[in-house]
């Protein structure tokens, strides 16, 4: 498991550390830690330049001794500060650190247009503007020298990409994009989290000896590593129903695809018995496709509601297929609810329940969910979980309005994607459920755990049906007792290892992938078995 810790927990981490280390010793650790990436990845290209974008802060400080380090292994090197205070702007001894390994040093406003022209030359340039002090976006200053950078260069961000919120919550257009961040001690939130993964790169860690090992992570990624440890193997006294049985409530005469999609995935996922529920035309699929499923109503330990579920015709296949989607999300037994199934969900859930909206059906359940009218035919508040929370009804994250006039706030798709784990956070205040917000990077946020992101897929996975599929997973992981975070998490996991090894570079159908499951949980459990220890 990858784990990143907040900036708080980083900074008091820190603290216990210096306070039993000789005054510079962490900041020296970082920076020969980032040298040696560096001096690394300009043996890789051949490089020999290196400038070095130098803010205020520590940040700034890392990068300073890293780049004096450079310059004695022989690298040519300089330095631009940001600072408009300039040389009093940055770290005092790191400055006298580079110059006197003889680095140059540029102040950037003394000649924007000159020190332009050295940034350009660079191979390998360090971003040590800000870190993790650092407020989201990049000062016209900065953003001048970062826009100067050669598109061949290397870019090597310092801790984090500067630009970008170290808590990733928000995502920054403005941020230095960079090729590898070197950060120090741990991972931190935006390494892992949609609004900065894409402008982090590839993310190394240096170790700093700061001790973080009790602490509780912010953000979890599951690795292959840890399947073994959570997948459900039966053992010789377990039988059909006590490894689990889902029932499936999926697919309708307009949309029947969707429940073979489901059912395979499931079965795949080595699902001790499948029960399915639908409309003529899909049960005749099913029945094909997975001669392994049985056809009705039935006891059952998880359920699957939605994929492909038609909430509109009101024949009577359908309505009484809509009504077992009912019995199953009033009922107390875990659901993961897709698709279809989100339009029937009104308000708080008790059961355990995982919700796997795309953005788009997170923006329409938190407009719907948060509206002053919010309310179940029982009268009972759909919004009232949000409100005593004081999340507010119908505030935009990280809005400070009184939750009066604004009520009638519509959240929209590009809401979400602008800030996507504050808008899941909002939906699992409403819901108390697990709440997978799928995209590139998918996120699994539950109140009180760590929030998980899985980013194992490849973009050829954005196909329809793809979410059907997994749907099944999950559902296969509730029914053998797996928590809705772990059950949602490894799911992703799965589905998207899965779709990386069954796309091999190339196009993706989601029936290619519900058929690779069974093979890639065999593998990752093989994987598990020969591991040390
Ligand atoms: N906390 C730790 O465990 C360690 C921290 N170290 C380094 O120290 C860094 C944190 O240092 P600081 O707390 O000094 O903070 P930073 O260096 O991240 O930045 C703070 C400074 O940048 C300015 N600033 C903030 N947002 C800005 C923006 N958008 N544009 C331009 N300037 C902006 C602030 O006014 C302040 O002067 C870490 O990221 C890391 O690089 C390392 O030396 C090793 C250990
Ligand atoms: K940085």
């Amino acid at each position: 498991m990858i784990r990143a810790h907040s900036v708080e927990a980083v900074r008091a981490a820190e603290a216990t550390a210096m306070a039993a280390l000789p005054e510079g010793e962490l900041m020296s650790r970082a920076a020969l830690g980032l040298a040696e990436v560096a001096a690394a990845r300009l043996a890789d290209t051949d490089g020999t330049t290196v400038v070095g974008l130098v803010g205020a802060g520590d940040n700034g400080g890392d990068t300073l001794y890293a780049v004096a380090h450079l310059a004695e292994s022989g690298f040519a090197c300089a330095v631009v500060l940001v600072p408009t205070a300039g040389r009093s702007g940055v770290h005092a001894a790191g400055l006298a650190a580079a110059e006197a390994a003889g680095v140059m040093v540029h102040v950037a406003a003394d000649d924007p247009d000159a020190v332009a022209d050295v940034v350009a030359e660079a191979d390998l340039v360090l971003d040590g503007i800000v870190g993790i002090g650092g407020r989201p976006g990049l000062r016209p200053e900065a953003a001048r020298l970062v826009d100067a950078v050669d598109d061949d260069a290397w870019v090597i961000a310092v801790d984090l990409a500067s630009g970008l919120d170290p808590a990733g919550e928000e995502g920054e257009d403005d941020a230095v994009w960079a090729d590898e961040t070197v950060t120090f001690g741990t991972p931190k939130p935006v390494h892992l989290l949609p609004a900065g993964e894409a402008a982090t790169g590839r993310l190394t860690v240096v170790d700093i000896g700061i001790d973080l090992a009790d602490v509780a992570a912010a953000v979890e990624r599951l690795t292959w590593d840890d399947v073994a440890a959570l997948w459900p193997v039966p053992g010789s006294g377990d039988d059909k129903y006590s490894r689990g049985v889902l029932g499936v409530v999926a697919g309708s005469e307009a949309y029947p695809g969707a429940a073979v999609l489901c059912t395979t995935s499931a079965a795949e996922a080595g699902v001790g018995m499948l029960r399915y529920v639908g409309t003529p035309t899909p049960v005749g699929l099913v029945h094909q496709a997975v001669p392994e499923a049985v056809m009705g109503e039935g006891r059952v330990q998880a359920w699957v509601v939605g994929p492909g579920l038609d909430t509109e015709t009101a024949d009577d296949a359908a309505r009484a297929q809509l009504d077992a989607a009912r019995a199953a999300l009033a009922s107390d037994l875990p659901v993961v609810v897709d698709a279809g199934g989100l339009a029937l969900v009104d308000g708080r859930r008790t059961a355990p329940t995982v919700l796997t909206p795309h953005a788009g059906e997170l923006a329409r359940l938190l407009t719907r969910l948060e509206a002053p009218s919010a309310g179940t035919d029982d009268g009972t508040q759909g919004g009232s979980g949000a409100s005593a929370g004081g999340s507010g009804a119908g505030r935009p994250v990280g809005g400070s309005g009184d939750g009066g006039d604004d009520a009638q706030h519509e959240v929209t798709a590009d809401d979400v994607k602008g800030a996507p784990l504050g808008h899941a956070r909002r939906l699992v205040a409403l819901t108390g459920a697990t709440v997978l917000l799928k995209g590139a990077t998918t996120l699994v946020v539950t109140d009180g755990e760590p929030v998980r992101s899985q980013a194992d897929a490849p973009p050829w996975l954005a196909t329809a049906g793809a979410g059907d599929v997994l749907s099944g997973v999950i559902g296969a992981l509730l029914a053998a007792g797996l928590s809705p975070h772990d059950a949602a998490s490894l799911g992703a996991l799965v589905h998207g290892v899965t779709a990386d090894r069954v796309s091999g570079g190339g196009p993706l159908r989601a029936l290619a992938v519900a058929h690779g499951i069974r093979p890639t949980v065999r593998d990752l459990l093989a994987r598990g078995r020969s591991a040390p220890g």
